[in-house]
């Protein structure tokens, strides 16, 4: 019988590192590394967190017994790169200088080619990214954003989204790209994507202030309030991008990025983590409605997925809102690890090529919010 091909995959999120070893397509390890806002705001800069993060893969993998030698691939989640369509890239020297240098925008998953490529050299095994956070399928019409010096992105949790998406499909007896669905991941961020016949057409982006609020993130705000205090003289850039992301939302209002804490204190009685935690769930439903505008009400389904989706309280406040569109599947967590894996073992059997990233220069892709 021949030898299954054994992957490792590296999931940084912006409240945890996921890791996960596939035999093949069947998982021995994946656990979830939860990081609370504290020990991560030790780290300044997201590239401090470096050593950090890879110390608790090495040691988990360590105390599981599995030796980094049994690997063949390594594949981690792709992070802020430029516009590139979905699929399985190989990790390359453009990418990981895109990455490390926060050209197009700072988050966690911008560590996980950078991790994956750092351990699978030690091995000499290739390094692997799939459908990074920028796949953009954007249709010409939502790039608009009102204001000619500022286009609308796609930066959103794609791969989930898309492998979630094709799980519910099937389970409806159709093909994802026979359908029209509505996907709210939500997670440290939250993205509702218009999925149109397997075309994410529409989406908010989950990383620069649209979209609902969410454990770490302000999203959409009062633009002209946020120039004013922008301009008050009371608070730096960097303060205010971290009012937008990190120390926005469920943090800013609660202090913690924890819902599960945040459900306990409701439990107990705390109407302003009530309120709190039911407006996060009302802004998620006015974007799932406006999405199914967007499919001009052809949807044949809403899910909901991401941590966030374990929450009862949460998705039912969702549901209640939303099931008049169409049925709302819940999906807790997600398929991220696996989705990683499968894209990894294609390229390994060599069933698809894997893309490269391309070189290149560009003043004018960059951001003006990074950081
Ligand atoms: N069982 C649960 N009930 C409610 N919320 C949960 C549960 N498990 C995780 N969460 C919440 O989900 C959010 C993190 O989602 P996740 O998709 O893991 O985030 P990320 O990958 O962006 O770090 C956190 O607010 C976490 O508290
Ligand atoms: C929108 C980019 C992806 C994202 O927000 O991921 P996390 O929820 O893991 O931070």
């Amino acid at each position: 019988m021949q030898e299954p091909i054994r992957v490792l995959a590296i999931n940084p999120g912006s409240t945890s590192t996921k890791i996960g070893v596939y035999d093949d397509e069947k998982a021995i390890l994946e656990e979830t590394l939860r990081h609370d806002a504290e020990e991560l705001a030790r780290y300044p800069d997201l590239f401090d967190q470096y050593p950090f993060r890879k110390q608790v893969i090495l040691q988990t993998l360590e105390r599981e017994g599995i030796h980094l030698t049994g690997l063949q691939a390594v594949v981690g989640r792709g992070g802020l790169l430029r516009p590139i369509p979905g699929g399985t890239y190989k990790v390359n020297d453009a990418m990981i200088r895109d990455l490390r240098s926060g050209r197009y925008g700072e988050h966690a998953s911008n560590l996980g080619a950078v991790l994956a490529r750092d351990i699978a050299e030690t091995m000499n095994i290739p390094a692997f990214i799939v459908d990074p956070v920028v796949v953009d399928e954007l249709e010409p019409i939502a790039r608009i954003s009102g204001v000619p010096e500022i286009e609308r992105r796609s930066i959103f949790h794609a791969l989930n989204q898309k492998a979630v998406a094709r799980r519910v499909a099937e389970q409806m007896g159709k093909r994802y790209n026979e359908i029209n669905l509505v996907v709210a991941h939500m997670g440290g961020g939250i993205t509702v994507g218009a999925h149109r016949r397997g075309r994410v057409v529409d989406v908010n982006n989950g990383l620069h202030g649209e979209g609902p609020f969410s454990p770490e993130r302000a999203g959409t705000l009062p633009v002209g309030d946020l120039v004013a205090i922008s301009y008050s003289g009371k608070f730096f850039a960097s303060e205010i991008m971290k009012m937008i992301v990190g120390k926005g939302g469920l943090m800013g209002y609660l202090g913690t990025t924890d819902a599960r804490l945040v459900e306990n204190r409701i439990r107990e009685g705390d109407e302003q983590a009530r309120l709190v935690y039911h407006a996060m769930a009302y802004q998620v439903a006015k974007e799932i409605g406006s999405y199914a505008a967007v499919l001009e009400g052809n949807v044949d389904g809403i899910i909901l997925t991401g941590g966030l989706a374990y929450g009862e309280l949460f998705t039912e406040e969702i549901r209640k809102r939303t099931q008049w569109i169409a049925d709302v599947h819940v999906v807790p967590g997600e398929n991220e690890l696996q989705a990683l894996v499968e894209g990894a073992i294609r390229v390994v059997r060599g069933e698809e090529e894997a893309r490269i990233y391309p070189h290149g220069e560009s003043g004018k892709e960059r951001m003006s919010m990074d950081g």
